[in-house]
C-alpha cells in the first residue's frame, strides 16, 4: 500500500517540480532518491527500459555494438560501482581478480583500491577500450589483462574475485572458484553481482523452495551472504533481470569428505528435486550406475568439477523413466539385491520419504557415509 502511495508521489515529483518551492523540490529530490533505493528491492517487471532510461553515469563511448549473447550488460551507475567496492572490504595489499572487466568500469575502482588487479576478458574490443582507459588514468603498470574465456583461463593466485560476471556463466565459474583446480589458493572471498534468482538459490538453506544442489554444494565448502540488489536500470542495455549481490567466503573448516564423491552424491541426489529419495533411488538405470561404478577397481582422477558443468540442479541429466535394456549385462538377481541394499541403508536413517530439498549437509554427509561403507560409490 505504502508503495504504491511513494510510487504515485514520486511521480507527481517528476512531472512537476518547478510547480515546487526550491526548499521542498531539494526535500523531494532527496526523498525521491531514497525511495528509488527502496524500490530498488521490488521485482520491476518493466523491461522497456533501455540506453535512454539507464541510470548512466559512467563513460561509454559506444564506439561498439555491445554483444548480449556474452552477458554484455554494463553497470553504469557511480552508486552501485562504488557501493561495490566498498562492500568488498578491499585491502591494499590486494591482488584482485576481475571476472569480465568489460570498458572498466568497476576496474578502475578496485585498482585505486588494491594492489593489484588481474582482470580476465574474453572480448578484445573491451580489452581494448579497458586498456586505453585504465593507461590514461596512469594505473595500467598495476592491471595485468588476459585476454580469454574464464572458464578456461587458469586463474593466477588472488586474494579476492570482485566482478559483474556474465550471468550466463555463474554456475561454472562458481563451480571453479569452490571445487576446481585453483581452489588451494586460498582467496579470502568473491564479491559477485549474479541475477537476483540465482543469488537466492545460492543463499537458500534446507527446507526452502529455492534449496537445490547449488546451494548444498556451494554450503559445503563455503558460507554465502546477500550483500545488495541492483536495479536493472543500473545497466546499459536494461537486462531483463534484477541483480544481486553477494559475498562467498571460503570455510575454513571444510569437511573430511572426498569432494569428488560428494559432487557424484548431490548430483545424484538431485536429480529429480522434487521426488523423495525412496523414488529417486528406485530409477533402475540409476541403481544399474550406481552398480558399475562400485564395482570398478579404477576410480577415474581428474578436476574435482568439469568447469563448465552446470551444477545448479536445475537440469535433468537423467532420464526417469526404468531403464534396464541399457544394461543387459547386469545379472538380475544381483539387480536386486543392490537395489534393496540401498533401499536399506534409505530406510535405516528413514531419508526414504524426504525430498532432497530438506536435506541438511549434516544429513548428506551422513548418508554418503552410510553408502561408501556398503561399498556404493558415486564419484
Ligand atoms: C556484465 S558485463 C560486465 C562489464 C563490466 N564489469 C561492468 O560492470 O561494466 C560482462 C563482461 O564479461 C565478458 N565476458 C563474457 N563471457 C566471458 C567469459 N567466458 N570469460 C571472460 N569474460 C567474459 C563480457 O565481454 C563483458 O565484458
Amino acid at each position: 500500500m505504502w508503495r504504491r502511495e511513494l510510487r504515485r508521489r514520486l511521480h507527481f515529483a517528476a512531472c512537476f517540480p518547478p510547480l515546487l518551492p526550491l526548499q521542498s523540490h531539494l526535500h523531494l529530490n532527496f526523498r525521491t532518491k531514497t525511495a528509488r533505493r527502496c524500490l530498488d528491492d521490488d521485482d520491476d517487471d518493466d523491461d522497456r527500459c533501455d540506453r535512454r532510461t539507464a541510470r548512466g553515469g559512467e563513460p561509454w563511448d559506444r564506439s561498439f555494438r555491445l554483444d548480449k549473447g556474452r552477458g554484455q550488460h554494463l553497470l553504469t551507475s557511480p552508486r552501485v560501482l562504488d557501493s561495490i567496492a566498498r562492500l568488498a572490504c578491499l585491502r591494499l595489499s590486494d591482488t584482485v581478480l576481475e571476472i569480465g572487466p568489460g570498458t572498466g568500469n568497476l576496474t578502475v575502482r578496485l585498482l585505486q583500491s588494491a594492489r593489484r588487479v588481474v582482470a580476465v576478458e574474453i572480448d578484445p574490443r573491451m580489452v581494448e577500450s579497458l586498456l586505453s582507459r585504465v593507461s590514461g588514468l596512469g594505473l595500467d603498470d598495476r592491471l595485468t589483462v588476459i585476454t580469454g574465456d574464464a572458464l578456461r583461463t587458469e586463474f593466477p593466485e588472488f586474494d579476492i574475485c570482485v566482478a559483474n560476471i556474465p550471468y550466463g556463466i555463474s554456475s561454472p565459474l562458481i563451480a571453479k572458484l569452490l571445487y576446481g583446480s585453483g581452489r588451494q589458493s586460498g582467496f579470502r572471498s568473491a564479491v559477485l553481482l549474479l541475477q537476483k534468482e540465482f543469488a537466492k538459490r545460492l543463499v537458500a538453506t534446507p527446507g526452502d523452495s529455492e534449496f537445490n544442489r547449488l546451494a548444498a554444494n556451494v554450503r559445503l565448502v563455503a558460507t554465502v551472504e546477500m550483500l545488495m540488489n541492483v536495479n536493472k536500470k543500473d545497466f546499459v542495455p536494461c537486462p531483463k533481470v534484477d541483480s544481486s549481490l553477494v559475498r562467498i567466503q571460503p570455510r575454513s573448516d571444510v569437511p573430511e569428505v572426498d569432494l569428488g564423491e560428494w559432487l557424484g552424491f548431490t548430483r545424484t541426489c538431485f536429480t529429480k528435486k522434487n521426488k523423495t529419495l525412496g523414488a529417486i533411488f528406485k530409477q533402475k538405470k540409476m541403481i544399474a550406475e550406481l552398480y558399475k561404478k562400485s564395482k570398478s577397481e579404477t576410480k577415474p582422477s581428474k578436476l574435482l568439477v568439469h568447469e563448465e558443468e552446470d551444477y545448479d540442479g536445475d537440469g535433468d541429466s537423467h532420464d526417469e523413466n526404468d531403464v534396464t535394456d541399457d544394461f543387459p549385462e547386469l545379472d538380475v538377481s544381483e539387480a536386486v539385491q543392490f537395489k534393496e541394499k540401498i533401499n536399506g541403508i534409505l530406510k535405516s536413517v528413514g531419508y526414504e520419504g524426504k525430498r532432497p530439498s530438506k536435506l541438511s549437509n549434516a544429513d548428506f554427509l551422513h548418508l554418503l557415509q552410510l553408502f561408501n561403507q556398503e561399498g556404493i560409490l558415486f564419484r
